[in-house]
């Protein structure tokens, strides 16, 4: 738990006077916030790739495919051969001092940090991934016995999807689907377009390219991608991808062909939103564009996608183009921009409960 319990805990209740003597003891009554992240498998071996890639794909906000239709390819084509290449990724990533992915080292430190930023008041921290550990739901039965009657779960996705966003919810409803003293809910809003995220874009963009010894001649702006069915059903990711790469380019007075927008980690055979960031990074290469960097601002913290997707894959397929120079910019992560980002968001949206 990250608790900053510090005896500053609610009333029990509001009513006034003494309980009667049979009353059950009352826990105390602190607000839980609960932060979320897409998951993470426990480990790079097959089994552990297996399950997390299972309980992941399983989900139909993710795969919208009738189960008829899509468990003989799950269970078929995609468990049998994903396992083993998604693991040889996982393990170019992996975090070894913490026995852990990345993603989850840095969702707990931001966890950590935002207790830290509580400390003195009724707020207990906890934070739990849609797919693989720590489960939604064991972060919530912390919080409960922590003493939390309200929760706010802020899925740390500033566009959202319902792929992702909406996912988690469902989740945790799910876990609290067969409890008779349900806490009170709340989730966070997108906050793609909040000035506190877009200026902490900007500075991680001109503090990154400050350590350069070249100037990238495009920056890409580069968001996981949605298969495009999605889209046109209705999911507003899209949309508010775009909106943060204009508010990022009119914040720092760049224009299309500087910051430019692409989506990156298709999977299966659909087509996704597009333009595609492989496609555009060699297309760039070969018209001799030399010089580039790439931010994730849809990962709230740097994880497979960014660090071996990018950092690796995109990289290699840009100098085999022919381009010369490449830099991956880091996510917000925990850096001190990046928490004021995730603090200042769930503040707001913790007035009236503290
Ligand atoms: C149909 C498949 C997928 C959809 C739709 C999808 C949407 C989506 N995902 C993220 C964020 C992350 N995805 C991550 C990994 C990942 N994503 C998919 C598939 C879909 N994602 C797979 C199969 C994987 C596993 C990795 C692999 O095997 O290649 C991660 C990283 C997790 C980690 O531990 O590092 C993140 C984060 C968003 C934001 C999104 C839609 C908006
Ligand atoms: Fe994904
Ligand atoms: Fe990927």
């Amino acid at each position: 738990m990250v608790s900053t319990a510090t005896g500053l805990d609610r009333p029990a209740s509001k009513a006034t006077g003494p309980l009667p003597a049979n009353h059950p003891a009352l826990a105390p009554d602190r607000v839980g916030v609960l932060l979320v992240n897409l998951g993470t498998p426990d480990g790079t071996d097959q089994k552990s790739m297996w399950r997390y890639l299972r309980e992941f794909l399983s989900d139909p906000r993710v795969i919208e495919l009738n189960k008829a239709v899509w468990y003989p390819i799950l269970y078929g084509a995609v468990l049998t051969t994903r396992p083993k290449k998604s693991g040889e990724n996982y393990a170019r990533i992996w975090n070894r001092e913490k026995d852990e992915s990345p993603l989850r080292t840095f969702t707990r430190s931001q966890a950590e940090k935002l207790a830290e930023s509580f400390k003195g008041e009724p707020v207990v921290v906890e934070y739990g991934m849609r797919y693989g550990n720590p489960s939604i739901a064991s972060a919530v039965e912390r919080l409960r016995t922590a003493g939390c009657k309200r929760i706010m779960m802020a899925a740390l996705y500033p566009q959202y999807s319902a792929t992702t966003t909406a996912t988690a919810s469902d989740q945790l409803f799910r876990a609290l689907m067969d409890l008779r003293d349900m806490p009170a809910i709340r989730t966070l809003p997108a906050y793609h377009d909040e000035p506190v995220y877009i200026d902490a874009l900007a500075r991680s963009i001109e503090t990154h390219l400050a350590t350069l010894s070249f100037e990238p001649e495009v920056v890409i702006a580069s968001y996981h991608g949605i298969p495009k069915a999605y889209f046109e059903k209705g999911d507003p990711y899209h949309c508010h991808c775009q909106k943060t790469s204009r508010l990022l380019r009119e914040r720092l007075g760049w224009d299309e062909k500087k910051l430019m927008t692409t989506f990156q980690s298709r999977f299966g055979a659909q087509e996704w939103l597009q333009p595609y960031t492989d496609k555009t990074v060699e297309r760039l290469a070969k018209e001799g564009v030399n010089s580039i960097a790439i931010l994730n601002p849809g990962f709230s913290v740097d994880c497979i996608e960014t660090l071996d997707e990018i950092g690796r894959e995109v990289r290699e397929e840009f100098e085999h183009a022919g381009g010369k120079n490449f830099s991956h910019i880091p996510c917000l992560n925990d850096s001190a921009d990046g928490m004021r980002v995730v603090e200042q968001i769930v503040r707001r949206e913790l007035e009236g409960w503290l």
